[in-house]
């Protein structure tokens, strides 16, 4: 069984505009949808559609339009009743003049969670968590969870045997960091970062990493050699598993055998909305199948890929996934 928890969950609504976005300008809309999103319930629904057992933890009301969503989409979640309703993060795709699409994301805070809800969400999560099972954190933190929340359920989960991921980025993320360099229980078992994230967390330089993410992909050692040092870094911190996301220049994992690069097969990019949530339940599939650093590699950029391909928060499904081995590089 794999579990997620999505602290900030989001409906997701996804606007088209016919015309490049200009900031100042009056855009007209040609194409509008809403989906559930959020970090988190985003892994858990690429796992089901790929036949993994996942559970999906989401704080939201009874009564808000975002659990009607969840429940249409099928999978199993855990919902933590919260009287705020659930934001709704807007994307925005524009076209660009020289024909590809780009995507604007503007992400609400959240409704803030109260202490007592808090007290639920933390209740409910450590009384599922079985030993040995596997929990992904994902996301922001709405308002009211404290900042260095994710080190608290990373070492109580710890201590319940659980083997933990965390994808989280901005403050949340750098609390963490600062939390396992004091205490390595708090460490979680993979972190997820893009180049952006990476940075963050290592001190690097955020212009050099993120450049990566626009190169055309197949990046070369000298190229990917900042981010190599800081996955080193990181494993070095305690942290056994680091999966960087570089958007289409594809993905590097460090673990205790390697690290390795995988290129991307760019796809004509239609949304790039959940592509790193997609990248993270491709790696946590390969693990529940057994396949090793370089396999799972692929996998995660497989289906990050697959994602891009699809519009707004479509989650791809296994025959939508092309894993290609032969495009892992070992550095
Ligand atoms: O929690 P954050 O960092 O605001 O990210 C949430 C957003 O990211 C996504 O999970 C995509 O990665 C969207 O579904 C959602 O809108």
């Amino acid at each position: 069984m794999i579990r997620t928890v999505t602290a900030n969950p989001s409906l997701d609504r996804s606007v088209e505009l016919a015309a490049p976005l200009v900031a100042g300008g009056v855009h007209r809309i040609v194409a509008d949808s809403t989906q559930v999103g959020g970090k988190g319930v985003n892994v858990a629904r690429a796992l089901a559609l790929a036949g993994v057992e996942t559970e999906a933890l989401v704080p939201v009301g009874p009564e808000d339009q975002y659990l009607r969503l969840l429940v249409g989409t099928g999978i199993r979640h855990r919902a933590v009743p919260v009287a705020g309703a659930v934001r709704t993060n807007l994307t925005v795709l524009s076209p660009t003049a020289s024909g590809t699409s780009v995507t604007t994301k503007l992400n609400e805070p959240g409704s803030a969670i109260t202490a007592a809800e808090l007290r639920s969400v933390e209740q409910e999560l450590l009384e599922a968590t079985t030993s040995g099972g596997t929990v992904m954190l994902s996301g922001s933190l709405a308002p009211g969870f404290p900042v260095d929340w994710y080190a608290g359920i990373v070492r109580a989960l710890h201590e319940r045997n659980a083997w933990v991921g965390v994808d989280t980025s901005d403050v949340p993320l750098t609390a963490l960091g600062a939390a396992w360099r004091e205490d390595r229980s708090a460490a979680p078992d993979l972190l997820t970062p893009n180049a952006l994230e990476l940075a963050q967390l290592t001190g690097q330089d955020a212009g050099t990493l993120d450049a990566l993410e626009a190169a055309p992909g197949d990046l070369g050692p000298a190229e990917l050699a900042p981010v190599a040092r800081a996955t080193q870094d990181l494993r070095a911190q305690g942290v056994a598993e680091v999966l960087v996301t570089l958007g289409g220049a594809g993905a590097v994992l460090a673990d205790a055998r390697g690290t390795w690069y995988c290129e991307a097969d760019t796809p004509s990019v239609v949304s790039t909305v959940g592509a790193g949530d997609c990248a993270a339940a491709g790696y946590l599939l390969a693990r529940s199948l057994g396949e090793d650093g370089p396999q799972a590699l692929a996998r995660a950029v497989a289906y990050g890929s697959a994602a891009v391909a699809l519009p707004g928060t479509t989650i791809p499904r296994p025959d939508q996934v092309h894993v290609r081995p032969g495009a892992v590089r070992s550095l």
